[in-house]
C-alpha cells in the first residue's frame, strides 16, 4: 500500500502541492489526473523518493521514502519523460547496462523477456538516437521493469504515441497489472485513454486533490441529471410511460432525465416497447467529468 499524508512542496516561494494525502491500494492501477502545473510530476517524485518535500511523508509498503530511499527504489519502477537512456547505444546495450547498475543476476534472460514483452526484438541492435518516439517509451519501459519492481509510476507514458503505440503500452500496463499484480500510478491529461486501464483517480489542481475515487464513485458525485442517447426501433413511438425524449428522429431519440435512478426505469419500457439498440448516457465519460470537476473547483 501507498500512503501520502499531507505532502506540502514548494519550490522558492511558488507552492507546488499544498496538504495532498491518498491512499493507493496494492495491485491497484490509478490515474493521476490534472492539467499542465497541477503537480503530477512534483508528486511521483516524491513518491518514489528522489525529491524531498517541505512537509508531509509518503509511505510505501510500511517504508518512509525519504529515510528508506534505496528500499524503496527498489521496489519501485518511475519512467519520466526523460527516459534516461543512452542515444549512442543500443537499446540492449542500453538494457545490459542499467542490468549491471542494479547488478541484475543472469541479465541477459530478463532483458530477453522485457525485449519480447515489450515488443523490441527487430530493433534492439541499433543505436537508440535512431528510434521514434514510440520505440524509446517502450525501451524505457523495459529499463525500469528490469528489476522486477512491484510498483511502476508512469509520468505521461503515452506522450508522443501514435494510436497503435497508445493501445501497445495501455495493453502492457494491463497485463503487468493482472499478471503480476503490479501496483501502478499513471499521470496524464488524456483522460479518454485511462479509463481502459484505471480502477481508481486522483484529480489534481494548483498543486491539491480536488477529487478521488473509483471512475463509478466520481461519476455518480458529479452527474445529477443523465442525458441519454438511445438507438431504437419504437413501432408506436418514443413516447413511453412518463417519459417522453427532448430530441427524436426515427431511428434515435435524446431523454433529459432528473436522476440517476431513472435511467433502468425508462430502459425497461422503451424494451417492453420497442427494439433497443445502444443506450449511451451523455456526460458520464471520463472527459466530461474531468471538465466538472474543474469547474466546481475553479473558483477555490
Ligand atoms: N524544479 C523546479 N523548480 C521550480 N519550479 C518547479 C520545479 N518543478 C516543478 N515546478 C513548478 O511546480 C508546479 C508543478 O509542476 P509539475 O511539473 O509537478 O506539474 P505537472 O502537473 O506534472 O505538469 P505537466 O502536466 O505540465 O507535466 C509548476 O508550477 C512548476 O512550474
Amino acid at each position: 500500500m501507498i500512503e501520502a499524508r499531507n505532502i506540502t512542496k514548494h519550490f522558492g516561494t511558488l507552492p507546488a502541492l499544498l496538504n495532498v494525502s491518498f491512499t493507493i491500494q496494492q495491485g491497484s492501477v490509478t490515474g493521476l489526473i490534472g492539467p499542465n502545473g497541477s503537480g503530477k510530476t512534483t508528486l511521483i517524485r516524491i513518491m518514489n523518493g528522489v525529491l524531498g518535500a517541505n512537509a508531509g511523508q509518503v509511505m510505501i509498503q510500511g517504508m518512509n521514502t525519504s529515510q528508506e530511499t534505496e528500499k524503496v527504489l527498489s521496489i519501485c519502477g518511475t519512467l519520466t519523460e526523460q527516459s534516461g537512456l543512452y542515444e549512442n547505444m543500443s537499446g540492449r546495450d542500453n538494457l545490459l547496462f542499467f542490468a549491471d547498475a542494479f547488478a541484475l543476476k543472469c541479465p541477459a534472460e530478463r532483458i530477453d523477456e522485457l525485449v519480447e514483452l515489450l515488443e523490441i526484438q527487430d530493433y534492439q541492435h541499433r543505436k537508440v538516437g535512431t528510434y521514434s518516439t514510440g520505440m524509446k517509451k517502450r525501451l524505457g519501459l523495459a529499463r525500469v521493469l528490469l528489476h522486477r519492481p512491484s510498483i511502476l509510476f508512469l509520468d505521461e507514458p503515452t506522450n508522443g504515441l501514435d494510436p497503435d503505440g497508445i493501445q501497445m503500452v495501455l495493453r502492457i500496463l494491463r497485463r503487468l497489472n493482472v499478471e503480476q499484480g503490479m501496483t501502478i500510478l499513471i499521470s496524464s491529461h488524456v483522460l479518454t485513454q485511462l479509463s481502459a486501464v484505471c480502477n481508481d483517480y486522483i484529480f489534481m489542481e494548483k498543486g491539491r486533490i480536488v477529487e478521488k475515487g473509483t471512475e463509478q464513485e466520481i461519476i455518480q458525485r458529479y452527474q445529477s441529471e443523465p442525458r441519454l442517447e438511445v438507438e431504437a426501433d419504437m413501432p408506436n413511438g418514443w413516447i413511453t410511460g412518463a417519459f417522453s425524449p427532448v430530441a427524436a428522429n426515427s431511428h434515435s431519440a435524446t431523454f433529459q432525465l432528473s436522476s440517476r435512478e431513472q435511467i433502468p426505469q425508462l430502459l425497461r419500457q422503451l424494451t417492453e416497447s420497442g427494439q433497443v439498440y445502444q443506450a449511451r448516457i451523455e456526460g458520464n465519460d471520463l472527459e466530461s467529468i474531468y471538465f466538472a470537476i474543474r469547474e466546481a473547483n475553479a473558483h477555490e
